[in-house]
């Protein structure tokens, strides 16, 4: 009996994300904030009531919401967002304003000419005092004709570099009117008097943004897993010279500068993998901490968020980039997916906050910690940064046989993240010492600063990746992973060999060893590469790659791909008589003469 094919279930949150996945692509689409970041500050930010109001609504897409923060003048200095809200008690309004052209909104995704509704930072006054910037729940379209409110200037801001499937948009207030409880009222709260009740804790606005750098890192995962399945495919198909003069031609993976250019792209990719679902995770538990009233967990989360996101997205961008060059000329080409896959990643370098002020986001926090460690203080059981407050060996061991479970591999990050952190912690008190303000200090110290971020991030995603692989009992799927773990560790022990030898914890002769671990690997993982990267089972449509198709037939559809382009349906173009062709008709004729 042939059954009705199921509906999608509009309310299902996997389900919906799967079905836009497989049929819009992976640059975005008219939904992708509304889902996101809207509907997650609704769940965060909007009281009981408000809840029970926007959110049904939301999930069954009886409107479309963005979420409005960024300006043409701020994006990463909220402090100085324009836009305002002032309460009026007398009609229990606040009223939205946008005082200069540097205060309009820029950058909304979906903002431009898909969303009636956004949820938007502005400046809250009310009693004359201004508060910081708060969410606001504000309709910007008639829910009929779409067209904007008045008072609302809205629009789209043009091409980008890629998510051009996304209308980013540009938006004005002049004076508009909106209810009182159009201000999300979880945490913080304006009485109908014009009384502000604070929130427990000043940053539980940002919440969507925690949520969305969280995301962002098994989202990168996702990125360098997808990129790497194309080269290793690729290269597995791909014959170009000898190893062995007359043996015939090889397969590009074969030679160990390939190996070694797309191998750790595809680890990293498994290591992000494995630290965004810890993440999501400690999202989720402190979300549901700040419910029962508990917002001890709210610091540790955003540090190790803002750190993560900032040393992924560079990751992924820098890995996806070796990949397509992994792939010579038609690496280059739009039909290996390159270049969809490349621009869509390397926006996450710069949304939800730009990557040098998220490094030292988490660089403040670590300061924090030197800070308690220089007063003598014990650490106070939190598994990502106790490492710090302990002693590690005083010279590296990555080449001793006591190696269980790579401890030693990840004293040696421990031992860079901690001698960065503190030292760089010295350095700024010795500049206040000397007459420097602390946050002039704070600039001078900034490279060194981010440096810590990326050693704690490193030593972070290290100990995930070991810890989550020595979960695993399938010993024949642990041994695959082991490789690619190897390869990942000592792969990172050379990325900061310069930190590990600056100050003699690590020899040269173990940077060595270190390289000749990588080199091990590789040969070890080249057998299993196209079946490790089969396994991740994507589609072919996710793909968006000729080079990456799992059957491997790429010569034959690269050229189906190329006559199928717009420039091959005529064999003369349109056009051709009248420049190209009259061009040269009339240069033959002068040379005649
Ligand atoms: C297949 C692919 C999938 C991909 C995966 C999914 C992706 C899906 C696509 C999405 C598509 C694009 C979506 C883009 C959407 C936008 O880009 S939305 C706009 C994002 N904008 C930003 O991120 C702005 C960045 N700036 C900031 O976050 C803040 O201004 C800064 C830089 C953190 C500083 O904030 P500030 O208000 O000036 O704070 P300040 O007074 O300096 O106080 C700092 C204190 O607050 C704390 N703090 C600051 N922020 C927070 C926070 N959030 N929480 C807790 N504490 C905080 C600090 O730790 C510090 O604490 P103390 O050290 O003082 O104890
Ligand atoms: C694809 C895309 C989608 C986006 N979607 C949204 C959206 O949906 N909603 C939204 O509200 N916004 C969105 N944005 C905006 C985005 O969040 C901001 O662009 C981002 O937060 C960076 O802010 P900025 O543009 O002001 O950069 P700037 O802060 O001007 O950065 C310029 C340079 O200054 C440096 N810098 C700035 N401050 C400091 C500091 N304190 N210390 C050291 N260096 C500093 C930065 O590191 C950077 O090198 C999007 C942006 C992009 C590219």
């Amino acid at each position: 009996m042939e059954h009705a094919p199921k509906a999608i279930d509009v309310t299902n949150d996997v389900e919906m994300r799967t079905f836009n996945f497989f049929t819009m692509g992976i640059d975005g689409h008219p939904l992708g904030l509304h889902l996101d970041m809207a509907i997650p500050t609704i769940l965060n930010n909007a009281d009981e009531e408000q809840q029970k109001d926007w959110l049904p609504k939301a999930a069954n897409r009886e409107f479309i919401a963005t979420y409005a923060q960024t300006e043409m003048g701020h994006g990463t200095n909220l402090k100085k967002l324009e836009t305002t809200a002032t309460y009026d008690p007398k009609t229990q309004e606040f009223v939205l304003n946008s005082p200069t052209i540097t205060s309009t909104k820029w950058w909304p995704g979906n903002l431009g000419k898909s969303s009636n509704y956004a949820v938007v930072m502005a400046q809250l006054y009310t009693q004359g005092k201004c508060h910081g910037a708060h969410p606001f729940f504000v309709q910007l379209r008639d829910l009929n004709t779409h067209k904007p409110l008045k008072g609302i200037t809205v629009g789209d801001i043009g091409p980008k570099f890629g998510m051009n499937t996304v209308d980013n948009g540009f938006l004005q207030f002049d004076h508009v009117r909106t209810p009182r409880r159009s201000m999300f009222m979880k945490h913080a709260k304006v009485l109908p008097d014009g009384r502000y009740v604070p929130p427990v804790h000043d940053k539980l606005n940002y919440s969507a943004m925690v949520f969305i750098r969280a995301a962002i890192v098994s989202g990168m995962a996702y990125h360098l897993l997808v990129t790497s399945t194309i080269a290793v495919r690729y290269s597995a198909i791909r014959r170009q010279g000898e190893i062995t003069p007359g043996a015939g031609e090889v397969k590009v993976l074969d030679y160990q500068t390939q190996q070694h250019r797309i191998f750790p792209q595809l680890a990293r990719g498994l290591a992000f993998r494995l630290s965004g679902q810890y993440i999501m995770k400690l999202y989720t538990q402190t979300m549901d901490d700040i419910r029962n009233g508990d917002i001890s967990a709210v610091p540790d989360l955003h540090a190790l968020s803002c750190g993560l996101k900032a040393v992924t997205t560079h990751h992924a961008a820098l890995g996806l980039e070796q990949c397509r060059m992994a792939c010579g000329g038609h690496g280059y080409s739009q039909a290996s997916g390159f270049p969809l896959h490349y621009s869509v990643a390397v926006g996450a370098c710069t949304y939800e906050g730009e990557n040098m002020v998220m490094l030292l986001q988490t660089a403040r926090h670590l300061m924090k910690i030197a800070k308690a460690i220089r007063a003598g203080q014990s650490p106070k059981s939190n598994k990502i940064v106790d490492y710090l407050f302990h002693k590690g060996p005083p010279k590296c061991l990555i080449d001793q046989a006591y190696d269980t479970n790579y401890r030693n591999v990840l004293e040696s990050f421990e031992h860079l993240a901690r001698r960065q952190t503190l030292e760089v912690y010295d350095k700024l008190v010795q500049l206040q010492q000397q007459g420097r303000n602390y946050e002039q200090a704070w600039n001078d110290c900034a490279v060194e600063l981010c440096k810590a971020t990326r050693a704690h991030v490193r030593t972070f995603l290290a100990r995930t990746f070991v810890e989550e692989i020595d979960k695993i009992s399938d010993l024949s799927i642990k041994s695959v992973l082991q490789d690619l773990l190897q390869l990942y560790l000592y792969y990172e022990v050379t990325e900061c060999a310069t930190g590990l030898l600056e100050d003699g914890f690590m020899t040269g002769q173990q940077h060595k060893y270190a390289k000749k671990k990588i080199y091990e690997a590789l040969e070890k993982i080249r057998p299993n590469a196209v079946s490790i990267v089969d396994s991740f089972d994507f589609q072919d449509r996710e793909l968006h790659s000729v080079l990456g198709r799992r059957d491997g037939n790429v010569y034959e559809n690269l050229l189906k791909w190329a006559q199928s382009s717009p420039l091959n349906k005529t064999d003369v173009l349109p056009f051709h008589h009248k420049y190209l062709g009259k061009m040269m008709e009339e240069a033959r004729q002068r040379s005649k003469i």
